[in-house]
């Protein structure tokens, strides 16, 4: 049965390439295009799926309108807080044979850094995030730097693990990042760059640095077409590609 997906943000950098990605894939029919200004609760009955990749300030408002309009929603803008997920889980209750899937990175190189840096955070001594991007981004840290960080600390937590050695105690300027769940992330933009995460892990006399890059938004294109191929058959929330892996 052909799947018909909507994409919102259609106008901008992600929203392009999905367009193109939906329209060459096979058994996916590609109905609507929406940017700022349109209105989401027209693809009710038009779409199955729409993929978002619009601003952070508008997404949770379209995931909401998508659920009332009966759309499952594959969403990859970042800027999403605990709190409105657990109005999208809220909502969902509504809703039952309806999905939702925030990832905060559809590459596969993305995915697998955040879960092996997970596994290993417990065995260092400090854990720091770097991730670099293209200057027109809007958010800082990444959506994936905070669920990378967010990773790392829970799995430190689960683990046991002590506090982080730092013995800052003078930094005006914040030059030591953003503490994410205690864990400091770095945002550098630099003009050339898509997407590219290091994490670094240390010990006494060692470091273990993973490192993903998208060099290309294609890097994202197989992630965001198996969500939507996947999305019906899994309803309720999701948080990161890494749920549809089974990883
Ligand atoms: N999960 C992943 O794998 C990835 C996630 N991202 C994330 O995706 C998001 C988009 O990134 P990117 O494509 O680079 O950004 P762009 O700024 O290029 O695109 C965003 C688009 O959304 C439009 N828009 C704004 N408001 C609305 C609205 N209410 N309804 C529909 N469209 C709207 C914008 O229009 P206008 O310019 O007129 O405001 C623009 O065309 C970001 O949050 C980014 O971090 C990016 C890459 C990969
Ligand atoms: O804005 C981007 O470009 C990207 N945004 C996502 C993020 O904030 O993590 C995913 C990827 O890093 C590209």
């Amino acid at each position: 049965m052909t799947i018909r997906v909507a994409v919102l943000g259609a106008a901008g950098r992600m929203g392009t390439t999905t367009a193109q990605a939906v329209r060459a894939a096979q058994g996916l029919e590609l109905v609507a295009e929406l940017d700022a200004g349109d209105d989401v609760t027209a693809l009710a009955g038009v779409a199955d799926v729409a993929v978002d990749f619009t601003v952070p300030t508008v997404t949770e408002g379209n995931v909401h309108a998508l659920l009332d309009s009966g759309v499952h929603a594959v969403v990859g803008t970042t800027g999403w807080d605990d709190a409105a997920l657990a109005r999208v889980r809220t909502h969902l209750a509504q809703t039952p044979d309806l999905g939702v899937l925030v990832a905060p990175n559809f590459a596969l190189s993305a995915v697998l850094a955040m879960r092996f840096a997970a596994i290993a955070a417990p065995l260092f001594a400090s854990v720091e995030v770097v991730e670099m991007h293209h200057p027109r981004k809007v958010d800082a840290p990444s959506g994936t730097a905070v669920h990378t960080a967010r990773g790392v600390a829970q799995a430190r937590a689960a683990a046991g693990a002590p506090p982080m050695p730092d013995a800052t105690e003078l930094d005006p300027d914040g030059a030591r990042g953003a503490d994410v769940d205690g864990v400091h992330v770095h945002a550098l933009r630099l003009e050339g760059l898509v997407a590219h995460e290091q994490v670094f892990l240390s010990n006494p006399g060692e470091l273990l640095t993973i490192r993903t890059d998208s060099f290309d938004r294609s890097s994202f294109m197989p992630g965001v077409l198996l969500a939507i191929r996947e999305i019906g058959t899994r309803p309720g929330l999701a948080v990161g590609l890494d749920a549809y892996l089974d990883l």
